[in-house]
């Protein structure tokens, strides 16, 4: 007995209560922090897709976005998922066979439907966007570029996808796009874009002028210090609180492929002996010949039809860059501004500002003639360059490059010339700002161009507004849980040293 009343002295049931009470009170608190933070771990997420088929004047190309389907209004969450370059040239080529323009999109498409997984596709908005060669079909022959339409339209139905419309854009919208594009890739509509209470500054952040170059139009697309003078180049947009007045211009026939013809039309002349054209832009000992029916039949080229009597002319090329570039500045008319400014054919234009990212052909032509380092490379070192690359003998080049495919490679004397025309004379940029340009592909896994802007706006996942409040990061709310459930369990031990022994104490008294 007494052992046993020793034992309960030592030991009284009320504090064994206590310990095990505190014991699951600890265990109760590990449990919850442990569901909460659980909870809160980022899930597997679900991923949301989109494709946007650019429909180009020498070729389309599929692209797929993927985002994760929570952060929809993020900025700079919408990636690249893939892309497909579609066999065989632009869709405006098969206007006398309409038909094979939805077919050709098939292998694209095919691919599309194995990237994205199946619980996906009937989710999945797509979208086709024509650009400058359909333009100029619509010009042409209106019914031809409606049937081509229809016929993509309909290869683009006959997938288990959203299908969301297959439509000529306009060139301001493709300049448009493209700004977006990279801007929202860069982040800079996401920089001090929070808002917080009624201090949010609505001052457009710094962002990046767009330059693009295809085959059959250019777009340059930025925002200038001062105020644009003329409503049709000019932008509004509200994106996550902040206002953008942006400047924007399509050249439709200045992609590099119309000015090409455009050059050779222009320079030709009707007394040309033996229907020869001595031509700078091409290397020396390089020879082509072109139909005249291919060169006129063009809306770019129409206007400079000449009463020749022959068929086709052979171009000659004499490689000489100085003298291409003051053939190709003939296809730029500087007379005629009507307004303070202009870049070229009476364009308004406001003086240039900030930096450009430069894409598609820009890149393509600028990255082969190993020009894109325009830090170490001044406007006279491109021109250097060029000088010394266009007088290399066609035979040497095709052996340096054995690889590069023959079109490509011929017309990189022409295209680095009319890339420098373009934008020293047309844009006015100059040696100064000249190391402003950057030429880039990809910003990230994405590529530049105007699809990913076209299908951020169409599916509004650009709010005019920022959000509210800025989410707490994952290890922002881990830290907190622990910080709190060490702070409550400081507590707990101070509260069963201070106040449990005594209660122990006058319980035993009580016994
Ligand atoms: N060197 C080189 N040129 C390319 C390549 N891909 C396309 N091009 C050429 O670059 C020019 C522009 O190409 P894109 O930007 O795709 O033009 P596009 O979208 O078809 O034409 P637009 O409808 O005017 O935008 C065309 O003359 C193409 O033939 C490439 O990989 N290398
Ligand atoms: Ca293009």
């Amino acid at each position: 007995m007494d052992t046993k009343r020793d034992m309960q002295q030592k030991n009284p049931w009320h504090r064994k209560l206590i310990v095990i009470l505190t014991i699951l009170f600890i265990v109760g608190i590990i449990v919850i922090v442990s569901t909460a933070i659980i909870q809160n771990k980022p899930l597997p997420q679900k991923m949301k897709y989109g494709i946007v088929l650019d429909a180009g004047s020498s070729h389309t190309s599929l692209y797929i976005y993927k985002w994760p389907a929570e952060k929809e209004n993020d900025t700079g969450v919408v990636q690249q998922h893939h892309a497909c370059n579609v066999k065989g040239p632009g869709i405006s080529s098969y206007s006398a066979k309409t038909d094979n323009a939805g077919k050709s999109l098939s292998e694209c498409m095919d691919l599309a439907k194995t990237s994205i997984p199946d619980v996906r596709h009937s989710e999945t908005p797509v979208y086709l966007g024509a650009t400058a060669g359909m333009r100029l079909l619509r010009e042409q022959d209106d019914m031809a570029s409606e049937n081509v339409l229809t016929s993509v339209a309909n290869t683009l139905r006959s997938y288990p996808f959203k299908y969301e419309g297959a439509r000529i854009i306009t060139g301001q919208e493709e300049g448009a796009y493209g700004w977006i594009t990279v801007n929202y890739l860069q982040g800079n509509f996401q920089k001090n874009s929070r808002f917080f209470g009624p201090f949010q500054d609505t001052q457009a952040s710094v962002t990046l002028g767009a330059l693009d170059l295809g085959g059959a139009s250019t777009q340059i697309t930025f925002v200038p210090q001062e105020e644009i003078e003329s409503e049709e180049n000019s932008l509004h947009f509200r994106l996550y609180g902040k206002d953008y007045n942006v400047y924007t211009h399509s050249f439709l026939c200045y992609g590099k492929d119309q000015a090409l013809n455009l050059t050779v039309a222009i320079n030709l002349k009707i007394d040309e002996p033996d229907n020869v054209q001595e031509n700078p832009c091409f290397h020396v000992g390089y020879s082509k010949t072109i139909s005249l029916k291919n060169l006129y039949k063009s809306p770019c080229t129409a206007k400079q039809k000449k009463n020749l009597r022959m068929d086709s002319v052979v171009l000659n090329g004499t490689g000489n860059a100085s003298k291409c570039r003051e053939n190709v500045l003939k296809i730029f008319n500087f007379s005629d501004c009507t307004s303070s400014s202009c870049s070229f054919n009476g364009i308004y234009q406001p003086h240039i500002y900030g930096s450009f990212g430069a894409f598609s052909a820009y890149y393509f032509v600028m990255q082969f003639l190993n020009l894109t380092t325009h830090h170490e490379t001044s406007l006279a070192k491109v021109k250097e360059k060029m000088e010394y690359f266009c007088s290399t003998p066609w035979a040497s080049v095709k052996q340096r490059f054995p690889t590069v495919k023959e079109k490509y490679l011929s017309e990189y004397c022409f295209s680095g010339n009319y890339i420098i025309t373009l934008l020293e004379n047309g844009y006015s940029f100059t040696e100064d700002n000249w190391n402003t340009i950057t030429f880039i592909k990809k910003i990230g896994n994405s590529d530049a161009g105007w699809t990913l802007g076209y299908m951020l706006n169409l599916t509004n996942m650009i709010p005019a507004e920022a959000p509210s409040s800025p989410p707490l990061p994952y290890g922002g709310y881990v830290a907190i849980m622990v910080i709190f459930s060490l702070l409550l369990l400081a507590l707990c031990t101070i509260g069963y040293i201070f106040f449990g022994k005594p209660a122990c104490n006058s319980q035993k008294h009580i016994i």
